[in-house]
């Protein structure tokens, strides 16, 4: 396998394509179920995938720059459902498209379209209830694949369970969505009942990543106080706007700190871990890397990221000035960031979560930081979407210094955008379909695959 030398935790990816090795397996395992795994894993490094700084290049997206917003395709003519889809023999395989329609990759869904008939349901077909119906009713006959395109967490239809997932047609053989995330969906039961689930986290990784830098830098330089206290007087007609800014330009100068050489203690060391670890360690801001997850990286990905491994989450918590969660949601949907793991915080760690609102327990981070355990939060993803915990929110907002003397803008939140960019979406789509024509028309291995795992074990393989 060639593999692209511009991102250097590159060649240490050594997996076959589609492998489960022992490493991949757990990773993936404790991703997608259990209730009694210890911790989990990091966003598992699909096998055989290179990263890059440019990851889907190899899949020949057309166009990664700043001009495919512009490049809009009109509504792709698909197939909508016919009355006699179900009855008839297709020609090609049948491949049930639902969500978005393909925006930014015409000439993939071109190819796709001549290997598939894709039938694109109408709106409310993309509805749970109407779903259930139409597969109740065998409405799209004997369909290979399900493409899900969607910007979004996966919970426009509810989450893909039993409900859903047993009304399938035994045709069915891969499950390809945008998004890195699947907390939505049920991948052990679609494993066991054999369908690949490929999620599409590659495409996402950058964009997360460098979002969480952003973020990281937030709780070291307080930039939801600054922001405030620059704009809120202004928008509130206070006639302090000028102190509270002065107070500001005083103030936030003592409680801000520079990252460099202070320790980032990162739960989840998979693709986005590795990539916020290469962006925050040396040459450029100069943390030290520290990291947990349940399976050790190679000695090689540690040295290349002079990143210290911690058998422990607690052992991690004790030396981190600033943790960040990078780990899939809990297959159990319990938080791992609960009031106990807190209190191995020393005062003042700053805490950044891009992964899973369901894995923070945020009443019990809101205690933290009001008892000042926690110094500075940022939170992209949040346990009720798209409600935001009000007492966090209280934390975001306020000019003053509250009566246990902690200053404002502790808190920095925003609307799970981090993994949201044009080469996002554009990766999402490319990703996803390249997945099914693999697995579809060529007869070969899943480029993401996340379920494998379970679709062996049932085979008995
Ligand atoms: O959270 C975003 C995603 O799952 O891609």
């Amino acid at each position: 396998m060639n593999l692209p030398s511009s991102f250097p935790l590159v060649k240490h990816q050594k997996l076959g394509c589609g492998a489960v090795n022992e490493r991949s397996r757990h990773l993936v395992s404790t991703m997608a179920e259990p209730t009694n795994t210890p911790m989990p894993a990091s966003t598992p490094v699909p096998a055989s995938t290179p990263r890059s700084s440019s990851p889907l290049q190899q899949y020949s997206i057309p166009s990664l720059t700043p001009n495919a917003t512009t490049a809009t395709i009109p509504l792709w003519p698909s197939t909508t459902s016919s009355p006699d889809t179900a009855t008839r023999k297709p020609q090609r395989p049948i491949v049930l498209h639902i969500g978005d329609p393909i925006k930014y990759n015409p000439d993939t869904y071109a190819e796709f379209n001549a290997a598939f008939e894709v039938i694109r349901p109408p709106t409310p077909e993309r509805e749970r209830n109407e779903l259930i119906r139409a597969l109740k009713e065998e409405r799209w006959g004997h369909f290979s694949a399900i493409f899900r395109p969607f910007w979004g967490t996966g919970g426009e239809m509810g989450r893909w369970d039993a409900e859903l997932i047993d009304l399938l047609p035994s045709s069915v053989k891969v499950f390809a969505s945008a998004g890195a995330g699947f907390d939505w969906a049920d991948t052990k039961l679609l494993g066991e009942r054999g369908i690949i689930y490929c999620n599409s986290g590659l495409a996402a990784a950058e964009a997360v990543a460098d979002f969480s830098v952003a973020m990281i830098i937030s709780t070291f330089r307080h930039l939801p106080w600054c922001m405030n206290a620059a704009t809120f007087p202004y928008l509130m007609s206070s006639s302090d706007a000028r102190s509270t800014f002065r107070e500001c330009h005083a103030r936030a100068t003592a409680a801000s700190h520079n990252p460099r050489g202070h320790t980032l203690g990162l739960i989840g060391f998979g693709n986005i871990g590795q990539q916020i670890a290469a962006k925050m360690g040396n040459p450029a801001f100069g943390m030290k890397i520290a990291y947990y997850d349940v399976v050790r990286k190679p000695a090689a990905v540690e040295s290349e990221l002079r990143a210290t491994f911690y058998e422990k989450l607690e052992g991690l918590m004790k030396v981190s000035d600033c943790v960040v969660l990078c780990t899939p949601a809990s297959a159990d949907g319990r938080p791992i960031i609960t009031a106990e793991r807190l209190g191995y915080l020393r005062p003042g760690t700053r805490f950044v979560n891009i992964a899973r609102g369901s894995l923070v327990d945020e009443e019990a981070l809101a205690d933290a930081l009001d008892s000042g355990v926690v110094g500075a939060a940022a939170l992209d993803v949040h346990m009720d979407e798209p409600s935001v915990n009000e007492r966090l929110v209280r934390m975001v907002t306020g000019l003053g210094f509250d009566d246990r003397g902690q200053h404002p803008g502790r808190v920095m939140l925003t609307c799970h955008n981090a993994g949201g960019t044009v080469e996002t979406h554009v990766g999402f789509e490319e990703l996803s379909m390249r997945n099914i024509l693999r697995v579809v028309r060529d007869g070969g291995e899943a480029v993401t695959p996340v379920n494998l795992h379970w679709l062996r074990e049932k085979k008995g393989v």
